[in-house]
């Protein structure tokens, strides 16, 4: 297991808001974490990324983590400087930018670009950019230099429905290639349904699951952790689909079991 968390605890202004999180993850996977607002789920990735004061211990590979060698993206990840689209990217190998730009390095970026379907942004001004093509931006960015851990909060929020899968399909490829360890923050249930291989359920500072999506995404966590009813449908590919029904102490209808609905 590569990536390693022992009794971390986080807390600020006084609250306890990470309470003992014991982690073991492997590489070569993607990782749902889950839970709802207010969770720890930030916390806990900028806990990782070691931008925030923890106790405990956080190990990658044996060692204390070092935020310039991870790929992070926080959760409103911002545009502030007048850049174009493809020094954006090629900010992602600074260390390595001298004062010429290395035709690897501009391939390498024009590449990546290629790969998330925004080549043609590549010229274009940052501020220029809606949020979800900055989000995408941004993204290869914090990939170009190809980090083995990847800490993504909430990477894919602002992206439409075929960004989103666009991206999913380009992290797995990605995990594929390079053996990295992603950890995505996200809300969407199915999305991390459908693209996650262990999903880790955070509820009040604390996992309240980590397993496989059926393992850990069930009717009564749902219920205890969300505070939903919702019916469980599997898809035809055979992932779960999560259809929220009713919100915890209203009346509505209930789920009784696993449907089965084709998806053309
Ligand atoms: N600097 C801070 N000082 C005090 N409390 C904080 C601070 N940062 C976060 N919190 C609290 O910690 C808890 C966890 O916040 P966090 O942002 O990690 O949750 P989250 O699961 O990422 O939520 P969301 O899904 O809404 O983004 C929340 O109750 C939040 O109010």
């Amino acid at each position: 297991m590569v990536l390693r968390l022992d009794t971390v605890r986080v807390t600020r202004s006084g609250t306890s808001i990470l309470r003992d999180i014991n982690v073991r993850l492997g590489r070569g996977q993607i990782v749902g974490l889950v839970g709802p607002n207010g969770a720890g789920k930030s916390t806990l990735i900028n806990a990782i990324a070691t931008l925030i004061p923890f106790s405990g211990t956080i190990r990658w590979q044996g060692l204390p983590i070092r935020l310039r060698e991870i790929g992070y993206m926080p959760q409103q990840a911002q545009v502030r400087a007048d850049l174009s689209v493809i020094e954006t990217v090629l900010l992602g190998r600074h260390e390595q930018l001298g004062w010429r730009v290395a035709t690897t390095h501009l391939d390498q970026a024009l590449g990546i670009l290629e790969d998330f379907g925004i080549a043609h942004l590549a010229r274009r001004n940052m501020q220029s950019l809606s949020g979800g093509q900055q989000q995408l931006v941004l993204l290869t960015q914090r990939l170009l230099r190809e980090p083995k851990l990847v800490l993504l909060d909430e990477a894919t929020s602002a992206l439409d429905i075929r960004h989103q899968l666009q991206v999913f399909d380009r992290l797995r490829a990605y995990v594929g290639r390079s053996g990295a360890l992603v950890v995505i923050a996200i809300h969407d249930l199915n999305l991390a349904a459908r693209h996650a291989d262990t999903i880790m359920l955070l509820d009040q500072g604390q996992v309240a699951g980590s397993g496989s999506f059926a393992e850990v995404i069930h009717e009564q966590a749902l219920r205890d952790v969300y505070g939903i009813e919702a019916e469980l449908l599997r898809a035809s590919t055979g992932h779960t689909v999560i259809l929220p029904v009713t919100a915890y102490g209203s009346t509505g209808p209930t789920s009784n079991g696993i449907h089965d609905v084709q998806l053309n």
